[in-house]
């Protein structure tokens, strides 16, 4: 087996992701009311939304013109009369961080985005793209993360994540924010800033027991059942409150140490989780001494397509631990 160091697709990653993540930025301090809308399985997309993946698929056209994405935006909002006030603001959000030479014509970014219409699947590589994961963190003021990573057969081997708005040290949660966060399979996980080039290497929180350690869950109750992480709790011997907060944000903050379990919880029988809201942070976990599976035990499956639909629900968390937590995660939900 060739080993590959996907040095360069690691490097034009963060370069997207970083560009990506400063539009976010400054849509959020500008965001006006008619630049949001609701999409059809009722959850909500903005001008940013649109905007970050424009830039993110049209970087890597630039420098991996054979690669697909599977991203999760289209452009079908943007289209016609009924999309021309949110077309012309993602035209102008994205050529605003273009060079004068890049510059693209409304159809040009239209295409843009639609690239990430690929089907994903087993065979060679593509890449999965969150413009933004947690578009109600990104809404509230919360935390949001830009997502890219890239599946090489079925196998999540690079993963970047931008989080504008998590601090770069928690324990400042007053101090600096931007954090980029990044991982290549078998090289280790990392952050940095935003503001400098500078990475340092991050792994997990050194417990020894679970009754040291603190859940990291969704804000949004309906994405992972609240009520159950409070049974599982009880069963692993935690007292200390769940860290709640939205996006890939919650496995950088595992990954880093901030808190020590990343839980998903099923809230509905028929929800089936997107390749684009786990890639990332599944290499990043892995790559700082964790594990994640579903709540089955089983692997996260990125080969079938644009979902996970051979999984069920998601748990992280420090690999030594990981078999504990699973036993308790199924005790409740076997219930
Ligand atoms: N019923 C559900 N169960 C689990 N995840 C869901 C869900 N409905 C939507 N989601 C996904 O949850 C993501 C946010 O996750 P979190 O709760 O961890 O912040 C959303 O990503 P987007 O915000 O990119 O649409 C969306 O894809
Ligand atoms: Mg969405
Ligand atoms: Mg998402
Ligand atoms: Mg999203």
């Amino acid at each position: 087996m060739t080993l590959l160091d996907y040095s360069k697709e690691r490097s034009v990653a963060i370069k997207a992701v970083l560009s990506a993540s400063k539009v976010c930025q400054s849509v959020f301090q500008h965001l006006v009311a008619n630049e949001t809308l609701t999409k059809d399985d009722k959850s909500p997309v903005t001008v940013a939304d649109f905007s970050a993946q424009a830039i993110i698929n049209t970087c890597l056209k630039e420098h991996f013109p054979a690669d697909p994405i599977v991203g999760e935006e289209d452009s079908k909002d943007l289209q016609g009369d009924s999309g021309k006030v949110l077309r012309e603001k993602v035209v102008s959000l994205t050529n605003g961080v273009l060079s004068e030479s890049e510059q693209l014509g409304e159809q040009q970014i239209l295409d843009a985005i639609d690239r990430g219409n690929y089907t994903g699947g087993a065979k060679g590589r593509h890449w999965a793209l969150d413009p933004i994961d947690g578009t109600k963190g990104f809404l509230r003021g919360g935390q949001y993360a830009v997502c890219l990573a890239l599946i090489v057969d079925g196998i999540v081997q690079v993963g970047v994540v931008g989080c504008p708005n998590l601090p770069v040290n928690y324990k400042e949660p007053e101090g600096e924010r931007g954090t980029l966060f990044i991982a290549v399979r078998g090289q280790g996980a990392f952050q940095r800033k935003f503001s400098d080039e500078k990475e340092e290497a991050i792994q997990f929180a050194d417990i020894s027991s679970t009754a040291e350690s603190t859940f990291c869950e969704s804000v949004e109750a309906g994405h992972s059942s609240h009520g159950d992480a409070v049974e599982i709790a009880k069963l692993l011997g935690i007292t200390r409150e769940s860290v709640r907060m939205d996006s890939q944000a919650k496995y950088c903050s595992i990954a880093r140490g901030d808190a020590d379990i990343y839980l998903r919880l099923p809230t509905s029988k028929t929800y089936v989780e997107k390749i684009w809201d786990h890639a990332s942070g599944n290499v990043l976990v892995t790559e700082a001494g964790g594990r994640v599976t579903d709540v089955n035990g089983k692997e996260l499956d990125f080969s079938i397509g644009r979902t996970l639909e051979k999984n069920k629900g998601v748990i992280a968390s420090k690999a030594s631990i990981h078999d504990q937590v699973l036993k308790a995660v199924q005790q409740v939900l076997n219930k």
